[in-house]
């Protein structure tokens, strides 16, 4: 067979079907490093902060940019519910992509290398763990038992139909969930929350776990929105980055919010949500001590709203995304809005996100 001249670059992994959103305040310089990765991939870049500032991307990248007006004059009073001056304002290219798969990342995480000194493509390890099932239901001790080299261990259930798990579709354990989240790592900087930070200033996370697994149903956990991928058709309505930044009491915790409402769902769908490999090099670009003004209120409302996330369960009659989400803002409303007022206005956000991303993905009846 002809060798292909070594300038052909490979195609890469469903480039038509995956859009990368970038939220940023700053120059995307940091894009040059990614260029092998990213360059065939469309962006949609969120620039937040002032609007009239130029963010500069490098040559060669396919992107739409939206700042502060944009989102404005697309969503209308609906703007109210996406993040101003807080990473969260990133869910807004959830809203406006129209692929099946998102992946997200900041703009101080760069390419990582694996132990072998290989750089790491996280888009196409974040594809595979997306194509691959999820194992909710058991915990396999050999982690993912999809990937090369591995298997469900002995006593793993072969032929558990448990149509509960997905409301009435025929399920068996062994060929596994749909995994509708898969949750990257980080090299260097570690995401830890402010007081972390502050008390071990020096730590860098350099250990590189080679695995991927799945999060058990009923387990909740920190998502992370700097090196993020999703099933944007069929989560993508509950990965609403709550309202934080300028004018809320409350900041940082916009993805974990996501991260806990979307996991009861997924919870009570039968998805997967998968955690582990790909890493990226986080340095990162945010003052500690900032950080702890910004995220002071979150560290005592976690105490409360984690309990809560742990305690939902969802009605049967909840049979898509929305209506869960729906749900879930009321029972946010009415558990958490005792604990301090932002909860109300946090759940309103839920409401309006859901009829925002009514109003940008359902076609108009009769089209
Ligand atoms: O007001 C802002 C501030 C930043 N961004 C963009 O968000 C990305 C994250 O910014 P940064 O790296 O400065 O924040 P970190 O302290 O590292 O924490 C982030 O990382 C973990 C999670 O993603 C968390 O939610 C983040 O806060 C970066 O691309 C900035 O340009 C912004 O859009 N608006
Ligand atoms: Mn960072």
């Amino acid at each position: 067979m002809e060798q292909q001249p070594s300038s052909v670059k490979p195609i890469a992994m469903l480039k038509d079907e995956l859009d990368i959103v970038i939220p940023t305040v700053r120059d995307l310089d940091f894009l040059e490093m990614w260029r092998p990765f990213f360059e065939q991939y469309h962006l949609i870049i969120v620039q937040d902060g002032d609007p009239s500032k130029t963010i500069k991307v490098p040559e060669g990248f396919d992107y739409e940019m939206y700042n502060r007006n944009d989102i404005n004059r697309i969503l209308g009073d609906k703007a109210s519910c996406i993040s101003f001056q807080d990473s969260g304002c990133r869910c807004f290219g959830f809203l406006v992509s129209k692929k099946k798969y998102i992946y997200t990342i900041d703009d101080d995480c760069f390419v990582a290398k694996d132990p072998s000194g290989k750089e790491i493509n996280a888009v196409e390890q974040h594809i595979k763990n997306l194509i691959s099932p999820s194992t909710p239901h058991y915990f396999n001790t050999l982690y993912d038992p999809f990937r090369d080299g591995a298997d469900f261990t002995r006593g793993n259930p072969f032929g558990m139909h448990d149509a509960e798990f997905t409301h009435g579709n025929p399920f068996s354990m062994r060929e596994g969930a749909k995994t509708v989240v898969s949750h990257g790592l980080w090299l260097n900087f570690p995401d830890y929350d402010a007081p972390t930070q502050i008390v071990k200033p020096l730590e860098r996370n350099n250990r590189y776990v080679d695995a991927v697994m799945t999060i058990p149903k009923g387990t909740l956990f920190s998502m992370c929105g700097m090196n993020l991928a999703f099933d944007r058709e069929l989560i993508g309505p509950a990965m609403y980055f709550g309202l934080m930044g300028d004018g809320q009491p409350i900041t940082g915790y916009d993805d974990m919010w996501a991260g806990w409402c979307m996991k009861v769902i997924c919870d009570h769908m039968g998805w997967g949500v998968k955690t582990g490999l790909p890493y990226i090099d986080h340095k990162k670009a945010s003052n500690r001590f900032e950080n702890l003004k910004k995220k002071f209120n979150g560290i005592f409302w976690q105490e409360q709203a984690v309990p809560f996330f742990q305690s939902v369960t969802l009605p049967k009659e909840c049979t898509t995304v929305q209506q869960c989400y729906l749900e879930l803002s009321k029972l946010v409303k009415k558990k958490l809005g005792t604990v301090d007022p932002y909860f109300i206005k946090l759940a309103d956000g839920m409401v309006t996100w859901t009829e925002a991303w009514e109003e940008l993905n359902t076609t108009p009846k009769g089209n």
